[in-house]
């Protein structure tokens, strides 16, 4: 494919790669490279390892991540709907591992569909502390909100807003911030053939003065002492270690910090900024000639801890409480709604689900949200926290991420179907099953893990996949 690269794009890695420019040009003759992340959240990675249906092989830089080979087909598996893993390309799991999630932080991915990095992220987190998933593309968002219900996902806030729109609401709030930034995509020229269509010189230049608004936005959202992983996949210096020192020169309260492991991928170069900036040796490029994966490039930054930490006014603070205690029509049907649904079909939830402020209605939506008493009504939110149902007629009908956050030990009924029942592949399809059990909400499972709901009725297990996932 190397005659169909833009001219402009290799005349320049040519100048910068010298001697290593032959084998970089052979690397976009070798297979592309598939991999796979573990999903914590639902499976232990020596759990997956043995019952794995397909041949893997570790990714040294993340623990749950591997590398398959393409006929292997994961994504056309059960365990896939079932949210066992997320396809991932391996060095895109590169950045959020450098993060380093941990639970109880509050976590910002700000470019984050279709949900790679934010997955990633929320497995770091195990359910405690709060992620907020941005992405600023209205149709992708929806990718991103499904991926996070797919993968079990409870605490997380999905927005769809600017990012300056989320600085005006998140001043200093965030621990840890992912810029995984709009870029040209020369990383993916070899696995996506489209993107080169998209290339241009100016493209490179429109991306770079985007990722400085994008950076600005994220530093006023970190606390001070807080991380921000800045990544992009292309190799373009002017987005990479460029967009890094004209960061650096604005806000000089930054320092760049180690990777976890710096041996694992080539040092950032600081001659390819200017001025030349010595701490971008501790920034990394993934070259796809020195390790399998494709290009990108990540940086790990460290906020001061003197950094201004001056708190939201107290004037919106105030406002924001007394919004917060002003229950909106409808919410306490909705909770008894919720409470007549839980105690005869999830009556475990009772518990889990305790804190009463955490509920919120959007319509007759339902949802448990990780951050009680925030006011999210000036933001475009797709989803806060986990989605419980849709309240009809002051009945529950459970949403879809309900089935997938929870396990067949929390359910009153469970069909269970093991992984080659072909019973699987009709459920996946939207068919209806014949089965005999106890009527009412049963949780489907596929070898113990939640795959969705169906309503058991006379001798039936009718279809309750979205129609949106359903199998063609
Ligand atoms: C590299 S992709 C993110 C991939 C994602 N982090 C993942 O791992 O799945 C960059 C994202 O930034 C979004 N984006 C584009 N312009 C933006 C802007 N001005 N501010 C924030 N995000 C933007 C794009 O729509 C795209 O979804």
């Amino acid at each position: 494919m190397t005659q169909n690269l833009p001219g402009l794009f290799t005349e320049r890695m040519k100048s910068l790669l010298n001697q290593e420019f032959a084998a970089f040009l052979a690397s976009y003759d070798q297979p592309v490279t598939y991999g796979l992340r573990v999903n914590p959240l639902k499976v232990a990675r020596e759990q997956f390892l043995s019952r794995s249906p397909f041949a893997l092989e570790p990714v040294s830089w993340c623990v749950n991540g591997f590398r398959y080979q393409d006929q292997e087909r994961p994504g056309k598996h059960p365990y896939h709907a079932a949210g066992l893993y997320y396809l991932q390309e391996p060095s895109a799991m590169s950045a959020a591992e450098a993060l380093d999630a941990q639970p109880g932080e509050r976590i910002l991915d700000l470019c984050a569909a279709p949900g790679g990095k934010s997955t990633q992220l929320a497995a770091g987190l195990n359910g405690q502390g709060l992620l907020v998933a941005n992405e600023i593309h209205p149709v992708r968002v929806k990718a991103l909100a499904e991926n996070l219900e797919r993968c079990g996902v409870k605490n997380a806030v999905v927005t769809n807003e600017t990012p300056e729109k989320l600085q005006e609401r998140f001043p200093q709030f965030f621990d840890k911030i992912l810029v995984d930034a709009p870029c040209s995509g020369e990383g993916m020229f070899r696995k996506l053939p489209e993107a080169i269509e998209d290339w241009s010189p100016d493209k490179v230049t429109e991306c770079h003065l985007m990722q400085q608004d994008i950076l600005d936005a994220a530093s006023a959202m970190l606390k001070p002492g807080g991380t921000l992983v800045y990544s992009t996949c292309t190799f373009a210096p002017l987005e990479n270690e460029q967009s890094l020192v004209d960061f650096l020169t604005r806000h000089p309260e930054f320092t760049v910090v180690e990777l976890p492991e710096p041996g694992w991928f080539a040092p950032g170069q600081p001659d390819w900024a200017n001025p030349r900036c010595e701490p971008l040796g501790k920034t990394a490029r993934l070259w796809p000639h020195l390790l399998q994966g494709e290009g990108h490039y990540l940086a790990k930054l460290q906020k001061s801890h003197d950094a201004d930490s001056s708190e939201l006014p107290e004037k919106r603070k105030d406002k924001r409480a007394a919004k917060a205690k002003t229950a909106p029509a409808g919410r306490k049907e909705a909770l008894l709604a919720w409470r007549a649904f839980a105690e005869e079909a999830m009556p475990e939830l009772l518990a889990e689900f305790a804190d009463e402020s955490a509920f919120l209605l959007f319509g007759e939506q339902l949802y448990y949200s990780p951050l009680p008493g925030f006011d999210w009504d000036k933001l475009k939110v797709a989803r806060v926290g986990l989605h419980l149902g849709t309240v009809k007629k002051n009945r529950l009908e459970p949403a879809h991420a309900l089935a997938l956050a929870s396990t067949p030990a929390q359910a009153a009924r469970v069909a269970s179907y093991a992984s080659d029942d072909p019973q699987v592949v009709r459920y996946l399809k939207g068919e209806a099953l014949a089965r005999d059990g106890a009527n009412g909400w049963t949780l489907v499972t596929v070898d113990g893990f939640s795959l969705g709901w169906g309503k058991q009725s006379e001798g039936q297990l009718k279809n309750h996949y979205p129609k949106g996932l359903r199998w063609l």
